[in-house]
Order: C-alpha cells, then sequence, then structure tokens
C-alpha cells in the first residue's frame, strides 16, 4: 500500500464469474476516500467485464467495516481535504453505481457493519453474515448522521420505528437479531461466509432469489398519517434528551423526507444535512473526543516501549466498603478471580453483600441471567487476613482515608504478596509516596483511581509517582480496557487530574451564593450548560462529609486559591448533610425528588458574615452565559496547571478526565477543547478582571497567562522538559 493513501479494496474474480472486492484499511477496515474511490474503480472494472456477473463485497480479516474513516470529518473541518461534491459517494456512487447496477451485489459480513460500513451493505442487494456480526449506525454518536444512505434504506429494510431506535441510540445490533429484523438475509459460520454470498449473488442472477434494492422497499413503512405522527413523538425526546444537539433533529429531517417526498429526495436532504452538520461546533467536539478516548491509553515513554501487559490472574481487594464492593464488582463481571478483605466477619459480610446487590439489580433489570449471576458471584472469595494473598498479581487498597492505615498496609502487603505483585490504592487525594513510604517497593506502587460507583463509573484515574514501573503503567492500562473503564493516566498529586478540576467548579458556585447570586438559578444554568446536575444538587448527592473532607485536603494544600466558605459546614453542624438526610441545598421527598428550600438563605447569609463579604449586585443578576463563565473558567484554570504541572500529558486527557469524571457535556469536546473554542486570550482576561475585583481565588495561572497573553491554544503540548511524567 502506498504509505500516502489510507487503505485500498482489491477485487477477485472468480471461475464463477462472482467478483469478490475487500475492503482493506486496518484494524477496523474504515471507508478512507481512498477507499471508496478504488471501490468505485473496481465497480466500473465488474460492470464492464464479460466474465463478472454478480458481485460480493467483504472486508479483509473477520471485519467488514467500521464506517468511513472518521479523521476524514477533521480533514474536513479543518481544511486540509475538500469534501466531494455533495451527494457524490451516497448517490453517485452507492445508489447510482453500485445498488442501480445491472449486475447484483451481495454483502458478505463478518465482525463490524457500522455506519458507512453497514449503509454500503444496506446498498447491495442481499446480507449474508457470521453470528458474532454487529449491525448498527453509530453516528449522531459522532455528531454527524447516515450520509451513505442510511437514513432512507434502514426504515425500508427494518421498519421506521426500529430504524429510528437504532440511529437515536447508537447501539448495534447482533446478527441473529438483524436476521429477524430483515436487515440481514441469512446468517452463516465465518468458513461458509464466501461461498454462501458468492452463490447467493448467482441465485440473484439467476432469479433464484429477489434482486432487491433496499431503497426501493415500501412494505415495512407505515402510512404517511402514522410515520408522522412516530416522526413527532421521535422528535420531542430528541429535543429532551439532546436539547443542545442540532444534527439529531436534522436527521429526522433527512428521514422525515424521504417518507413524505420519496427516496431520491430522501437521500438528497440526507447529503445536504451531512454536509452541514461536518462543521458544528458539537461534531468537532463528539470526534475530538472519539478519538481522545483512544488516545489515553497511548502514554509516551510507558506505551511506546513494546512491554507487553503481564497477565493478572488473581486480585485482592482490601476493604469492602463502597469503593472496594464497587471495585469487585467490576473485577468479577470481568472474570478476574478476587479475594475480597475485610477487618471482621461483620464488615466481610457487609462487603459481600454490597457485591450481590450490585449483581442482583442487574439481574433484576434482565442484563444479567441467574446462572450469570451464579457464576460471577463464584468468583468472588472473602478473606479476614493476608495468608490468601499469597498468590496474588494485584492488590487494590480501598480502606478509609487514612494514612497511617494505608501505610501499615502496604507494609503488610510487602511481607505477604509475591514480589511481583502491583501494590495500587484507591486513595482519592493522598500522596502516593507517603503511602508507600513504609516500603521498598516504590516501583510497583500506583494508584487506581476509581469513581463512584466504581462498577458503573467509565473512568480510571491511573497515578503513577516518579517511581513506579512502566510495566506497572502497562499492566494497570490492559486491566483498565479489561473492565471496560477509559484509563487516564496522571501524575501524583493532591486530588490528581479530576478531582483537583472538580473543586474550584464547587468552590466558584458557593462564591457566588455568597455573594447574592441564587443557587438554584446557578444549578439551572450549569445543567442547561449540559452538566448533568448543578454542583448545589452534585453536593447533596455526594454527601457533606465527603465535600468537607476533600475541601479540607485542598485549603491544606492550595490554601492561595481556594475559598473558605461555611455554607456546607454550617448545614452540617444543623444535621443537614445532602440528600442522605433528605436536606442539602435542597429538601427531598420519598422518591429523591428535590425541591428548593427557603431556610437556605439562613446559611448563606450566616456564612457571608463568617467570610465579610457583601451581596454584589452584578453577582445577583448575572445572565446564564456569566454563570457558566464564572464556574467553568476557574476551572479551565485548574485544569491548566495540571496541564502545565505534567500531571496530564495531554491536553486531551484532561478533557476525557473532564467527560468521565465531572460529567463535562462531551459535545463540547472536553474542558481544554472546550476553553479553546472560546480562546484563551477571552478567558485570561475575564479571570485576570475577576480576580482583581474578587480576589486570589479566581488569579489566572503562569501558564494561562502566558498563553493567554499571546491567544495561543491551551491545548497545545507543554515542553517535555517541564513534564512530571
Ligand atoms: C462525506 C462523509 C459521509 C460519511 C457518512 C457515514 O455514514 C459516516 C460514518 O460512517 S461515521 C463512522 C461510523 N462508525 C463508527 O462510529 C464506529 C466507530 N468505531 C468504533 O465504535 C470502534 O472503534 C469499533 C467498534 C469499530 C472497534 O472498537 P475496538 O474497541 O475494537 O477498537 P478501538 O475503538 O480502540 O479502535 C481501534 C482503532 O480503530 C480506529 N477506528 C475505529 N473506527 C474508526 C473509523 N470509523 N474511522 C477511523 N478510525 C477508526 C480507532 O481510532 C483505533 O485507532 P487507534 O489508532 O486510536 O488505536
Ligand atoms: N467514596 C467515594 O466516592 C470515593 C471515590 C474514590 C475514591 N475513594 C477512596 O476509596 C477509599 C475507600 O473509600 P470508601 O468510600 O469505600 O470507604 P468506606 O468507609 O465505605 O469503606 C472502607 C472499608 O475499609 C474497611 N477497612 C478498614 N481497615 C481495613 C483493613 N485493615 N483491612 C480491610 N478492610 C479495612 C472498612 O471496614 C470499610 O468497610 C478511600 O481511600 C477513599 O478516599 C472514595
Amino acid at each position: 500500500m502506498d504509505s500516502r493513501t489510507k487503505g485500498k479494496t482489491v477485487m477477485e474474480v472468480g471461475g464463477d464469474g462472482v467478483a469478490v472486492i475487500t475492503l482493506i484499511n486496518p484494524p477496523v477496515n474504515s471507508l478512507s476516500f481512498d477507499v471508496l474511490y478504488n471501490l468505485k474503480s473496481n465497480y466500473e472494472e465488474a460492470l464492464s467485464r464479460n466474465d463478472v456477473k454478480a458481485i460480493v463485497i467483504t472486508g479483509a480479516k473477520g471485519k467488514f467495516s467500521g464506517g468511513f474513516d472518521i479523521s476524514g470529518f477533521g480533514e474536513i473541518q479543518k481544511g486540509t481535504r475538500k469534501e466531494p461534491k455533495v451527494g457524490y459517494i451516497s448517490i453517485d456512487i452507492i445508489t447510482d453505481l453500485l445498488e442501480a447496477a445491472r449486475k447484483p451485489s451481495v454483502a458478505a459480513i463478518d465482525g463490524l457493519a457500522l455506519g458507512g460500513g453497514l449503509e454500503l451493505s444496506m446498498a447491495c442487494h442481499a446480507r449474508i453474515s457470521t453470528p458474532g456480526a454487529q449491525l448498527g449506525l453509530p453516528e449522531l454518536q459522532l455528531g454527524v448522521i447516515p450520509g451513505f444512505g442510511g437514513t432512507q434504506r434502514l426504515p425500508r429494510l427494518v421498519g421506521l420505528t426500529k430504524a429510528l431506535e437504532m440511529i437515536l441510540t447508537s447501539k448495534p445490533v447482533r446478527a441473529e437479531e438483524g436476521h429477524s429484523l430483515g436487515l440481514i438475509d441469512a446468517v452463516v459460520p465465518s468458513a461458509e461466509l464466501l461461498t454462501t454470498a458468492r452463490r447467493w449473488a448467482l441465485d440473484i442472477v439467476e432469479r433464484r432469489k429477489p434482486w432487491i434494492s433496499s431503497l426501493l422497499k415500501t412494505d415495512k413503512l407505515p402510512p404517511l398519517g402514522e410515520a408522522r405522527e412516530i416522526l413527532k413523538f421521535a422528535r420531542g425526546q430528541t429535543r429532551k434528551q439532546a436539547p443542545n444537539m442540532k444534527h439529531p433533529l436534522m436527521c429526522l429531517d433527512a428521514l422525515e423526507t424521504g417518507i413524505v417526498s420519496g427516496p431520491r429526495v430522501g437521500l438528497e436532504k440526507e447529503a445536504e444535512v451531512g454536509s452541514q452538520v461536518i462543521s458544528l461546533d458539537t461534531t468537532k467536539g463528539l470526534i475530538h473526543v472519539f478519538f481522545s478516548q483512544r488516545g489515553t491509553v497511548k502514554v509516551p515513554g510507558v506505551t511506546d516501549r513494546g512491554l507487553m501487559p503481564r497477565k493478572i490472574k488473581k486480585v485482592a481487594i482490601i476493604g469492602g466498603g463502597l469503593m472496594g464492593s464497587g471495585i469487585a464488582t467490576a473485577l468479577i463481571l470481568s472474570s478476574y478471580p478476587v479475594i475480597l478483605k475485610e477487618v471482621n466477619e461483620k464488615f466481610l459480610e457487609a462487603g459481600i453483600g454490597r457485591v450481590k446487590a450490585n449483581l442482583q439489580s442487574r439481574v433484576r433489570k434482565g442484563s444479567m441471567s441467574k446462572e450469570k449471576f451464579e457464576k460471577t458471584m463464584s468468583l468472588l472469595k472473602g478473606s479476614l487476613d493476608y495468608e490468601s494473598f499469597r498468590d496474588v498479581d494485584m492488590v487494590i487498597e480501598a480502606v478509609i482515608e487514612n494514612i497511617s492505615l494505608k501505610q501499615q498496609i502496604f507494609a503488610d502487603l510487602e511481607k505477604y504478596c509475591p514480589q511481583h505483585c502491583i501494590l495500587a490504592s484507591n486513595t482519592s487525594t493522598i500522596d502516593l509516596n507517603k503511602i508507600g513510604e513504609r516500603t521498598k517497593s516504590q516501583d510497583r506502587i500506583v494508584g487506581a483511581h476509581f469513581f463512584s460507583p466504581a462498577h458503573v463509573m467509565p473512568l480510571l484515574e491511573i497515578v503513577r509517582t516518579n517511581h513506579t514501573s512502566a510495566q506497572v503503567i502497562v499492566d494497570l492500562l490492559d486491566v483498565g480496557k479489561k473492565i471496560k473503564k477509559t484509563p487516564v493516566v496522571v501524575g501524583n498529586c493532591t486530588g490528581f487530574a479530576v478531582n483537583r478540576m472538580f473543586f474550584p467548579y464547587t468552590q466558584a458556585a458557593m462564591f457566588l451564593v455568597e455573594r447574592g447570586a441564587d443557587p438554584y438559578l446557578i444549578d439551572s444554568a450549569v445543567s442547561k450548560f449540559g452538566m448533568p446536575m448543578g454542583p448545589f444538587r452534585l453536593c447533596d448527592l455526594v454527601g457533606f462529609g465527603v465535600a468537607i473532607a476533600t475541601a479540607t485536603q485542598f485549603i491544606e494544600n492550595f490554601p492561595e486559591r481556594t475559598y473558605k466558605s461555611m455554607i456546607i459546614p454550617l448545614m452540617q453542624e444543623d444535621k443537614r448533610a445532602g440528600e442522605a438526610t433528605r436536606k442539602g441545598f435542597y429538601l427531598y421527598d420519598d422518591k429523591r425528588k428535590a425541591k428548593p428550600d427557603p431556610e437556605l438563605k439562613k446559611y448563606i447569609e450566616k456564612a457571608r458574615s463568617i467570610s465579610g463579604g457583601n451581596v454584589d449586585p452584578k453577582l445577583v443578576k448575572l445572565s446564564e452565559k456569566e454563570i457558566i463563565e464564572m464556574t467553568f473558567f476557574p476551572v479551565v484554570n485548574e485544569a491548566c496547571r495540571v496541564f502545565a504541572e505534567g500531571i496530564a500529558v495531554k491536553a486531551a486527557d484532561l478533557d476525557i478526565a473532564a467527560i468521565m469524571g465531572m460529567g463535562f457535556p462531551p459535545y463540547r469536546g472536553g474542558i481544554m477543547f472546550w476553553a479553546d473554542s472560546i480562546g484563551s486570550k477571552y478567558i485570561y482576561s475575564r479571570l485576570d478582571e475577576w480576580s482583581k475585583t474578587y480576589g486570589d481565588f479566581f488569579k489566572p495561572c503562569a501558564f494561562l497567562a502566558e498563553r493567554g497573553s499571546k491567544g495561543a491554544p491551551l491545548s497545545a503540548p507543554v515542553e517535555q522538559a517541564r513534564s512530571r511524567l
């Protein structure tokens, strides 16, 4: 393959008169422009050759295709590639050349047929797949729409309601379901895939099998009035679930056009809308997130050294509380045998009970069978001592946040665990060097910082000290992948990356209410911005005990930039500790529904008198935009510090950490990407102005000042020399 081209297709014509065209673009046979243009040439040749009666399209190495090459969108967005004429691929090539050809095509699908991959197969006249095939149109989660005819062909093959479900949720279906839906014509073992597809193609030529153009099918479409009702409902749901995104509604426009005005007009609408969505900011953000998420496992100096992950056969967890039980659940769900150690029988039973409850909730929801529940639970063994730790490959400590207790545990671990065993701590704040102070095992000590609930939250912060070996990081990255977490490797400091970014966010919110802003308006503005909930609702959910413990760490470690609000401690004195006590910033009913509490004023006023601040008329009347700026620019500021200190190696890692650890809206691309979309100059000037009026909490850090003064992007790499990793 030419090193400048991205992928190709190859065509082989058999003695049976079937031309087999194979998509080749590892690792997922994505449809790059090179692949698509090669496919066009192969088709033109196959259609012109007298020895070709029919065509089979397949993908190399057990994967049909993962869809259009997503980096192509980036090239179009950056202007480094000219977008082809609107409709050139979907209409001129896929519809007019392939689907309308005089020779039939059959798709032979093994593995993935996603996005453009499935769309290409739907333009074929039949689809044969293997049992493991995954079929889906996940484009909306990338901010684009199915643009190779999927908005027109999928409803015609599987019906409007199912097509909407598949497109709006981005969830693929398996081969068997695809078969029962009418998306797949036959499911056969891998070894028979190509022979069946060839025979099927010839059967179409011989009229023994129907010659079906998906685009012209109408039997699965509901009557027009019903279709309009279904689409109206889908629009309503979409507006509710994705209020800040335009592309899902634009996708529905393309679907509706095809149903109302016919598939050809629908294809034209799809092409027009497909081209428009590429330049939406939300699309740029989502595509950035796609690649950034896959980039977190690429750690310079670690994953580029040819190290292979060692096999982790058995894991021990110390502490079966909230976190330990969640971590144990995540591990046994991925088939790791786990030993859970506790201090006494009662606590051990409670810990195992929590794991059981986590799994039982899956059984109740129907996502886990009873047999699978029993099998998974059988991987968990309890223990009250370290005897069974002699053959474990990794220990994750998750006891209460107490330095001397953790130090003692790590000293004990060194005595009982084998020498190769990874010694990980789930501490949220404590310096890992201190935790390992009483051991000689600094090279195998690492942070495995899970987020609560650990079996649900997708992020794993892997915290490395200056001593942690590259092998240990590689091993933990592999475990992270196996338990389906997105790992982000960060340096050792108070709060690591996520909690450091989280802290200024809640602090800014406390500052604003002390100066007269309405907490409920702040929560509402932040939710509208796209966070799962506002900072006050979040404090209630987490509980004031955790909020105060975290604040104490930050006040101790970063006193110069901490705003010391007394609102939470004052409420806690009155036995209001958040949702668990049904009273916090909100009042909660039996169904955990939150409503504003008029009494909150009293605590705010008292806190204001303690801090000595005054109500600021400007802050009383903040617009939603100003609320977002005053709560999130301090987060950007802290993210800049984390980046400048080398705690995160890439700005994109902070984007992923913010999205998966804080709930920052993915369609804004993450904290640094969002900041760059606003501009460092503006953010710097706002923070600088606020710091002069309101104090050092808002003071821009040196990194932000330097980049902001030049208007330079915040996400541009920091020189290696300054990186701590
Ligand atoms: C004018 C244009 C119109 C286009 C219209 C068309 O309708 C639009 C599309 O088709 S958009 C693409 C739709 N497809 C997807 O959204 C699939 C995205 N990929 C995935 O979901 C997954 O990667 C996977 C399920 C295909 C494989 O998952 P797995 O965990 O096995 O592996 P990774 O996710 O780590 O991916 C491995 C490497 O492959 C790269 N990659 C995957 N898909 C694509 C793609 N479609 N385009 C380009 N690259 C892709 C991925 O980035 C990984 O590469 P690294 O170098 O980062 O390791
Ligand atoms: N709670 C969170 O949201 C959260 C999030 C991330 C990280 N963390 C960190 O995880 C750790 C655990 O937090 P948690 O919320 O699960 O605490 P928890 O109080 O719910 O559980 C701690 C458990 O450790 C047990 N334990 C204490 N000493 C032990 C010993 N010597 N051997 C075995 N078990 C022992 C206790 O009996 C208790 O069951 C802390 O370091 C915390 O900072 C907590």
